[in-house]
């Protein structure tokens, strides 16, 4: 059976309820390890929680890319391995060059928490293989510095490569302005590394993937990269 990390960090809030899916609902173990002794040569998969690493000092994630992990993770990345960065795991993974751009505060500087959804737009990664291409997804948001940004070329090279996994859209799968929580360019929210095995996305998969939870869109973004283990 495959093991997962799922890495904590001074300030990571959402470690338990990945643990939680990975384990009770898809069946695989996950354990938990602390930023500072984590030992990622002994894991098939890594996943970087939700959270305020560090408090958002700086900037989100920022801090948390400087410190020993960063390096492991890079190894892990270079490695091959599946790494899924989810919120506070995407700014980390932008904060330390595995994801190309950078997130900042959102454009109306405020914390939003709901429901959104997203246009799946790569339907070959392995966390997104079980989406129909331009299928809608919903999944909460829960961030303060989510918007994306970037810009040419490297912005047309994402795109050009395939690497841009969800869009924020409306229900009927229209990217439009008013369906852009955080003024994200492009609309992005989640994108892949060119490689195809690090994922980072601003949606919450791990709060998606019980029925009781309303949706369970999540779980197959987690599924897919626990499947892909072998
Ligand atoms: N849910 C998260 O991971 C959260 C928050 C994040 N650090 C922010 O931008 O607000």
């Amino acid at each position: 059976m495959p093991k997962i990390s799922v890495i904590q960090f001074p300030g990571s809030n959402c470690d338990r309820d990945t643990k939680h899916v990975i384990e009770d609902v898809i069946g695989c173990r996950a354990d938990l390890n602390w930023y500072e002794s984590a030992d990622l040569s002994n894991y098939d998969g890594i996943v970087l929680p939700g959270g305020f690493s560090y408090g958002d000092y700086l900037r989100a994630g920022a801090i948390a890319a400087q410190t020993k992990i960063g390096n492991s993770l890079k190894r892990a990345a270079r490695e091959g391995k599946p790494i899924l960065g989810i919120c506070n795991g995407f700014q980390i993974l932008t904060e330390l060059g595995l994801l190309k751009g950078a997130l900042t505060t959102n454009s109306y500087p405020k914390f939003r928490c709901e429901h959104v959804y997203l246009k799946v737009n790569n339907t070959e990664s392995i966390f997104t293989r079980k989406f129909d291409k331009n299928e809608v997804i919903n999944l909460p948001i829960a961030h303060k510095e989510g918007r994306y940004y970037n810009q040419d070329p490297e912005l047309s090279e994402l795109k050009n490569s395939n690497q841009i996994a969800f869009k924020y859209s409306n229900k009927e799968g229209e990217v439009t302005k008013a369906s852009n929580p955080n003024g994200s360019c492009e609309n992005i929210a989640g994108l892949i590394n060119e490689k195809g095995n690090v994922l980072g996305m601003m949606p919450h998969p791990e709060r998606a993937s019980e029925d009781i939870l309303g949706s369970t869109d999540g779980k197959k973004i987690l599924k897919g990269m626990i499947e892909s283990i072998n």
